[in-house]
């Protein structure tokens, strides 16, 4: 069965429809990856006559329903802004005109102002189900939302950089990057089902005075065996301790200072001093500062990547605040005091916004340093030439930055910056997608330091909740790993079940229960329509010639109703850009496919009966699992 041939089949009900016409005169729908397209074309082909207006002006005003008993689709009448009458009245009328026999509806409802349209069950099903299964992962994706010109393909695909993770080298990996890794991931997924060519960055912080100072920590305490074992836990260590060093060093200076003690010496050689010295080494490409520092990024992206791959992700490129040059910051410092940007204030370079911009937005954008005093570059400047470096390098047409809310003032100061540079299209293409906080994050061994602590922790925790179900737990070939993936899942389902800019409690208990809309709820759903296709034992083709005609029940109808709609839910979170979108559908269909088992079995069904319900929850299984990719979760078979 061709993948067309489900979409064929419901044009084949329509005699004023072909795909020629349709793409001609709808050319923003695609109904070969998305049916829903088709019903709304449809919807207004058959209205437009009823009501006067033109067809191509009523499809685009047709909404989706949040709920199955309001419908499939419903027309708001006051968007059609006729005058005169009452919308009330004419919904009633316009149903009344609505033809008995539609081949893809029954007859709408007028309900107050709006018109609603119900999904006649046998023809969906019975194009549908082999449509889903024909196209497996790809039912979902639309390659066709990414083209530069939806008409000529041939000019390629639109590109986004999505920049998300971006953690600090010998820093604890904290909240913020883990909602930064998790939606950012996500929306990277996202667009690449829509079609576009998408650019993973992962923009590590790895430059400035304070890498000067582990250097020196490592000089003093190194250990090469531990920080080739495990480079982030050795760093992280090194750095804790040359902080108290110092911390403490300038504490005593500032003590003795104020007994009157001269302590210029003891300034000149501090271990602020010196990593400020070192840093220097670094900037003016000392090769031999340059090679331990190099080490240690080197070893740290190892293990990060070795962790990524643990949540399914990869990035393209690994830049960071140290690959920005000298000589591109260089470049745009003269760029930007050329333009009267930049002013100097007591040797120092800044960007004046209230003075630049009048009025609240300059009052909110404030004041900010690009260089200090001592010549050094800021992480500001920093982004600043990375920004123009990107755009050089990939030419993008979006660019996401998937990072915490508590820096919305330095994006905002970013992109304005671009802006005045005279970069305006730039700016325009860059978008910050920021989140909230996690609240009371620690775990069992204490604070969280590292991604793999956090993960390790979910992990655990998950696994003495399976033990708790001595039977089930007995069955689990390998309970380890399980447990890994099902607190992987925990973790990033609760991340992204609310809105991103929301904060939320990190709670283990919660997030671990098979009760409730979590993780292993998820995990649960998918295994339970995997293990029924084991168990069922038929086979593809019996699956594919399955009579559809049987699917009648309403528990059948209702299951094809919501599946019709994840392609157009993947579409609306690409306007959205919420993973809570996509979560949102996903639990509603999980819940109704959990209600049907009892009213559709398969084993012990008839054998014809038994096939077409089989299709059907192996549609389910495929819809399943394909929004659980797309969330970044590895959906379990068993
Ligand atoms: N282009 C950027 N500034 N991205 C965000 C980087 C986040 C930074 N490394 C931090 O931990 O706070």
């Amino acid at each position: 069965m061709a993948s067309a041939s489900g979409i064929n089949q419901l044009l084949s009900r329509l005699d004023n429809l072909t795909f020629d016409s349709i793409s001609e005169k709808y050319p923003t729908t695609h109904p070969e990856v998305n049916p829903y397209d088709l019903y709304r074309v449809h919807i207004g082909e058959v209205l437009a006559p009823i009501i006067g207006v033109a067809p191509e002006k009523i499809h685009p005003l047709i909404q989706w329903t949040n709920t199955l008993d309001k419908g499939d689709f419903v027309l708001p009448i006051p968007a059609l802004r006729i005058k005169g009458a009452k919308p009330d009245a004419l919904g009633a009328e316009w149903a009344a005109k609505f033809p008995e026999d539609d081949p893809l509806f029954d007859k709408p409802v007028a309900q107050g102002p709006f018109l609603s349209f119900y999904a006649k069950g046998a023809p969906l099903t019975q194009s549908l189900i082999p449509m889903i299964r024909e196209l497996g992962a790809g039912y979902g994706r639309n390659r066709f939302l990414g083209l530069k010109d939806p008409k000529d393909p041939s000019q390629g695909k639109k590109r986004i950089v999505v920049e998300f993770s971006s953690p600090n080298i010998a820093k604890p990996f904290h909240a913020g990057h883990l909602r930064s890794t998790i939606i950012g991931s996500f929306l990277a997924n996202l667009y690449e089902g829509a079609g576009w060519d998408v650019v993973r960055i992962n923009y590590l912080g790895d430059w400035g005075k304070q890498y000067g100072l582990l250097a020196l920590a490592y000089v003093r305490y190194g250990d090469e065996a531990a920080l080739k074992k495990d480079p982030i836990d050795h760093l992280f260590r090194l750095y804790v301790k040359i902080n108290a060093e110092k911390d403490g060093e300038l504490a005593d200076i500032e003590a003795r200072k104020k007994e009157g003690q001269d302590v210029s010496d003891l300034l000149a050689n501090s271990l602020d001093e010196q990593a400020r010295g070192y840093f220097r080494k670094m900037t003016d490409k000392d090769q031999e500062a340059l090679a331990l520092w190099k080490r240690f990024r080197d070893l740290s992206i190892v293990r990060y990547k070795a962790t990524y791959a643990r949540l399914n992700i990869r990035f393209d490129e690994y830049s960071g605040e140290s690959q920005v040059t000298e000589e591109a910051m260089e470049k745009v410092a003269k760029e930007m005091a050329a333009k009267g940007i930049t002013k100097e204030d007591q040797g120092a370079v800044l960007v004046d916004f209230t003075e630049l911009i009048p009025g609240k937005e300059g009052k909110r954008l404030g004041k900010t340093v690009i260089r200090k005093r001592d010549g050094t570059a800021l992480y500001l400047t920093r982004d600043i030439a990375e920004l123009l470096g990107r755009y050089e390098k990939y030419g993008f047409d979006h660019m996401i930055y998937v990072v915490a809310s508590q820096q919305d003032l330095h994006l905002q100061q970013l992109f304005k910056i671009i802006e005045l540079l005279g970069y305006k299209d730039i700016a325009q293409r860059c978008q910050h997608i920021n989140f909230g906080l996690v609240l009371g994050m620690s775990t069992r061994r204490g604070t969280v330091k590292f991604l793999d602590d956090i993960l390790r922790d979910c992990a655990d925790h998950m696994h003495d909740v399976m033990r708790k179900n001595e039977n089930k737990y007995a069955q689990v070939e390998d309970p380890e790993g399980t447990a890994d993936t099902l607190g992987i899942s925990s973790v990033m389902t609760q991340d992204m079940s609310g809105k991103r800019g929301n904060n939320y409690t990190f709670d283990l208990a919660v997030m671990t229960s098979f009760e409730g809309d979590t993780g292993p709820y998820l995990q649960y759903a998918h295994t339970r329509l995997s293990s029924i296709k084991r168990r069922a034992n038929v086979t593809d083709e019996e699956l594919a010639e399955a009579d559809l005609s049987l699917l009648t029940e309403s528990h059948a109808v209702n299951v094809v109703r919501l599946l019709a709609q994840w392609p157009d839910v993947a579409q609306n979170t690409l306007r959205t850009l919420e993973p809570t979108t996509v979560v949102t559908y996903l639990f509603r269909l999980t819940h109704v496919i959990s209600s049907s088992y009892d009213q559709l079995q398969v084993v012990g069904s008839e054998p014809a009966l038994k096939a077409a319900r089989m299709a059907l929850y192996d549609a389910s299984r495929i819809v399943v699992g394909n929004c659980m990719r797309l969330l970044g979760l590895s959906p379990l078979e068993r």
